[in-house]
Order: C-alpha cells, then structure tokens, then sequence
C-alpha cells in the first residue's frame, strides 16, 4: 500500500496525518480539537459519542458501537490525546506537520506515542462496520487526555466515574512500545512510578569556610547510596539475560535544586528522582529503605513524594485469562510473534487494572526503532497499516470472547 504519489496515499494514513497535525502537546495541549476531531469520526462512523469532563477543560471523549449482547461486558480500547515536548531543532522536519519523506516513513510527535493506535482502533472498527459485521460485545474507544503529567485529569479520575462503571469495560487494550525486530511487544503489568525528592537542610555560612554540617554534604550521601542502588539494579539487568528492563527497579536523578550564590554555603538543597518500582519488589520494606538512606545521611534530611503508585496489578498471560487466550490466539494465527514484558514506563493501564479490569498494553508496532518522547519520532506508514489489519482480527477475536463465568 506505500505509494510514493500522495495522490494515492491510503486514506487512512491521510487520516492518521491529520490528526497528528492537531497539536495536543503539552504543557498547552489543544485539547478542544482533538475532542472535535474523535466527535466527527463518531459522526462519520455512525458511532456513539459521549463526551466527560472528568475535570474543567479535561474530556473524555467515548465512541462506541454497541454489541449483540447487552449482558456481556464490554472492550474497552484506550488512548492519549496528549503528547510529549519537542526540541524542534533537533527535528529533520516540522514535528507537527506529519511530513512523509519518500520512503514512507511519517514524521511526527506521537506517531509512536500514541496517536497511530488511537487511529489504528478507528480504521479497524470503520473497516468491520463497513463489512456490516456485529459481535456480541460492545467496543468502546476511550480518547483521554492528560497521561504524559501522570493521567491525574484523565484517566485517574475517569476510572471513579459512574460514566465509566456504565462502559462495564471487562477487558482493555492500552499503548504498548514499539519493537526493532520482527515481533511485537505485549505488556502485562507495569513498573510504578515513584517520583521522590529528598531535601537536605544543613548549616549556612561564607563559601570560604569548612563549614560542618552543610545541606550539600548530606544531600551528596543520600545521592551516593541512591546512585549504588541504580548501579545494582543496572548490573543485575545485564547479567541476566533472561531479565527484561522492566523485571528491576530503575532510578535516574533528575533534578538537583538550591544554592543562591558561589559564595553562600545555602541552608537547604534538594535532589528529585524518577524511580521505577519493579512489580515484584516488597514497596513497605523499598520505602524503609529510602528513608533510612535519608537517615543515615545525617539530621535534617527528608523526603517526599510526588507521585508513589502502590497497586501494581498482573494480568494473566496464560490461558486461564479468557481474554489473552483470544488475544493469543489470533497473533498465532497471524504468525506474529509476541514477546510479553513488564512495561518499563508507566501508562493509563495502571489506573484501568487497578479496577479490577484485566488490560493489555500493545502498540501493533514491529520492525520500528523505538522513538517514542524522541526526536524524529516517526513510523512507517506499512507499519501503520499493518497495525489496523492486526486490530481488525483481534477486535472481532475479543468482542466475541463468551460469556465468562462471572457473566452467565
Ligand atoms: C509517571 S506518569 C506517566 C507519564 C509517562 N507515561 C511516563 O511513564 O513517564
Ligand atoms: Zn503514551
Ligand atoms: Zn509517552
């Protein structure tokens, strides 16, 4: 399908570099024109829109088309609206002009992350309706805004709603990661944010003095002990082959703040860190141990957290789960090869499993170097389509899971 004469592009990769065009990005994210774009595509495709404004200005916009059966629980597809910064000078081309160069590769931000699987969903669903077929579940597509500051606009507070228990969502599908090789990544569970600054207080004075006591030395301890348990994690990651990126806690620093002047020793210095909490690890005896790092730097040294997710939740990938044995099924069928993993990053699919609904996180994304949050994030264009020809099995597969037990 990859033509070089934009004459005949495929309308649905027309479609995609539409809405990448549409500037959701944030901290200012144009969130009316996506809403606006997603309630014309409900118009086009003869679905059911409903829009939430879980917050002012923070909709939730939901397409559905309705199933056979009522009494089934639903397919709940999500998607992020927003997208992440650019350093535009570090881009070939316009990040938000979705320029396609004359190997079909689409250059933009969110090509990766998330906007091709938002449209992906949507191609799929017009391509069955279109074929006039019906299934017995109810798909729902769920367009969120807000994920990339942490989903706490969004998702988090869609999840509490009456307007989401009424999707009776009994299994989702969210963003995975794209894969360099020929096989697709698929995530069931994630690694929980932990965003921690440690603040160090300590004895003021003249730059030129041997001052004791001072914010710096003890912030520059709990630093060390934190940078030791990086480097554990990084060489337990490489020494075994078996383990995958989201099987051990990460941490990078991210921030170091204080200090007014090169000559005023400053009362109080602080150091923030993005830790990336293994599903796996013990959290009560994990927090034990980030505060006694604070304590054993010396009086005067706190932390706090801006963020410590604490539900981790797996979900199966064997076939006691009815919805991966669907889901398995039809990649068999297709001959896509699946690499399941623990999601490094962490996504709206905490805030869904941590309802109790069991959720996949998979991007159809193969032989596509990873570029998500990048500059040139771009994605090929027969990799998009092949993506909508992957959903357009598996939603049928899924929509027609049978009752389960808890549903008969
Ligand atoms: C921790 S909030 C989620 C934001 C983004 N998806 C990330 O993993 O960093
Ligand atoms: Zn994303
Ligand atoms: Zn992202």
């Amino acid at each position: 399908m990859t033509s070089k004469d934009p004459e005949e592009e495929h309308p649905s990769v027309t479609l995609f570099r539409q809405y990448l065009r549409i500037r959701t990005v944030q901290p200012k994210p144009d969130y009316g024109a996506a809403v606006a774009f997603f309630e014309e595509r409900a118009r086009q495709l003869g679905l059911g829109c409903q829009k939430v404004e879980v917050a002012p200005g923070y909709v939730v916009t939901v397409l559905t088309w309705p199933g056979t059966n009522p009494a089934l629980s639903s397919i709940l597809l999500n998607s992020h609206t927003d997208v992440v910064p650019v350093f535009k000078e570090h881009w070939s081309h316009d990040p938000f002009e979705a320029f396609k160069d004359s190997e079909g590769y689409i250059y933009a931000r969110g090509a990766q992350d998330m906007k091709c699987v938002s449209i992906q969903y949507l191609e799929a669903v017009r391509r069955l309706k279109v074929e006039g077929h019906r299934f017995p579940r109810t798909i729902h597509m769920t367009f969120v805004p807000d994920e990339e500051v942490g989903g706490h606009q969004g998702m988090e507070l869609f999840v509490q709603r009456p307007e989401f228990h009424a999707l009776r969502a009994g299994f989702a599908l969210d963003e995975g990661i794209a894969n360099p090789t020929d096989a697709f990544t698929v995530f069931y569970s994630e690694r929980s944010p932990w965003w921690v600054r440690v603040t160090s207080t300590g004895r003021p004075g003249h730059g030129s003095l041997f001052i004791e006591d001072t914010a710096a030395e003890k912030l520059h301890k709990v630093v060390s002990s934190i940078l030791a348990f990086r480097e554990k994690e990084w060489q337990r990651l490489q020494s075994n082959p078996h383990l995958k990126e989201g099987a051990v806690t990460s941490v990078n620093l991210t921030k170091l703040e204080g200090g007014v002047a090169y000559n005023v020793v400053p009362a109080t210095m602080s150091a923030s860190f993005d830790f990336r909490v293994a599903p796996d690890v013990d959290f009560k005896a994990f927090e034990e141990q980030l505060q006694s790092w604070c304590q054993a730097a010396g009086e005067g040294v706190t932390l706090e957290f801006a963020q410590k997710w604490m539900h981790p939740q797996v979900t199966p990938t064997d076939d006691s789960n009815p919805w991966w044995a669907a889901f398995s099924r039809v990649c068999k069928d297709m001959n896509l090869s699946l690499e399941p993993e623990i999601m490094p990053a962490a996504t709206d699919s905490r805030y869904i499993r941590a309802v109790g609904v069991p959720a996949l996180g998979f991007s159809p994304l193969n032989r596509t170097p990873v570029l998500l949050h990048d500059h040139d994030e771009r994605l090929h264009e027969a990799v998009f389509l092949r993506g909508v020809d992957i959903y357009t099995r598996l939603l049928p597969a899924l929509a027609s899971v049978p009752a389960l037990p808890s549903e008969s």
